[in-house]
């Protein structure tokens, strides 16, 4: 088996000495999207994977979640992983109840290996229909696996980009669980946040109440930045407008996240302190930054937590 990974070329790592942040986190916030990576040698990528990143461990997650003044983290499986769902397992048991995870399975998992997951901290599964970093699965396929987790009261994350929610939204709709979209259904930031793009997407967010939605990755969407690096409190204005109406009219499902280790950035890395001050732009008071951080990812990840 083959342990020793090549990064692809061009490759960014991640922010190695992040600004302690100086937007002060609320007491019990969570990082509510982030990633492990390998250690390869440890816990080898996946055959199937799009791309190889450079690793990203356990330690140096629960590293960060301290330096940024985060509590609790919901680890996503990343792609490159495939569905060997090891190093977020390790790293939820390892988290010793301050994280969950988000899974990837495949309808023939074993009902032991969901027991399993479930025992570390996994409280859902991944659909993700990015062309770039996965084939795609079966509607059916995935119905099954809904099947399969549904009875362990799982929800459904969903990735997928804008121009393909009208193509999806039906069949997201017949998932009989919850459902939690990443990265904002990924919308084109330089059209209009009042347009019908992004109206279609808030249109879907009320289609049911049980529909969740990260506003993350800003470093991702932008496209004129300014990038969150040098100390720019002002970073990823572009984005803001997009963010802030998902904020407000969805106060009480709304996550957020760093991204942590950003995969398949190409532009540029983020100071993930400086990502952290982003959030005051995106949640204008208090109270919409007490539930987008603390109360809303807390009552889906940890709903018996006092
Ligand atoms: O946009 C991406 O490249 C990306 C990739 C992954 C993954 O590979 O799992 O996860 C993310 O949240 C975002």
């Amino acid at each position: 088996m083959t342990t020793d990974f090549e990064k692809n070329p061009g490759w960014l790592d991640w922010y190695a000495d992040p600004s302690r942040p100086r937007f002060r986190l609320p007491e019990g916030a969570v990082d509510a999207h982030c990633h492990v990576f390998g250690p390869g040698a440890a816990f080898p990528y996946a055959p199937e994977r799009k791309y190889t990143p450079c690793d990203a461990s356990k330690d140096q997650l629960f590293a960060l979640r301290d330096r940024l003044g985060f509590a609790r983290n919901v680890i996503v499986q990343a792609t490159c992983h495939g569905a060997d769902n090891r190093a977020l397992a390790d790293a939820l048991r390892a988290s010793k109840g301050m994280a969950r995870g988000v899974a990837t399975v495949r309808p023939d998992v074993s009902d032991e290996e969901l027991r399993e997951l479930h025992e570390a901290g996994v409280r859902g599964v991944r659909f993700n229909f990015v062309k770039r970093l996965v084939d795609a699965a079966p509607r059916q396929d995935l119905l099954d696996v809904v099947e399969r987790i549904a009875p362990l009261g799982w929800h459904v994350v969903v990735y997928f980009e804008a121009p393909d929610l009208p193509d999806l939204r039906d069949f997201f709709l017949s998932i009989p669980v919850p459902l939690v979209v990443d990265h904002m259904g990924r919308p084109d930031v330089t059209k209009d946040p009042d347009g019908p793009e992004f109206e279609a997407f808030l249109d879907f967010l009320r289609a049911r109440p049980d529909i969740w939605c990260k506003v993350t990755c800003p470093e991702r969407l932008t496209v004129d930045g300014p990038p969150a690096l040098d100390g720019e409190q002002e970073a990823y204005r572009d984005v803001v407008p997009f963010a802030q109406r998902v904020v407000e009219e969805f106060p009480d499902r709304v996550l957020w996240g760093t991204d942590w280790p950003h995969p398949n950035l190409t532009d540029h890395m983020p100071d993930d302190g400086l990502l952290v001050d982003f959030l005051p732009h995106i949640a204008p008071t208090p109270e919409l930054r007490h539930k987008l951080l603390v109360d809303n990812p807390t009552r889906l990840y940890w709903p018996d937590a006092d």
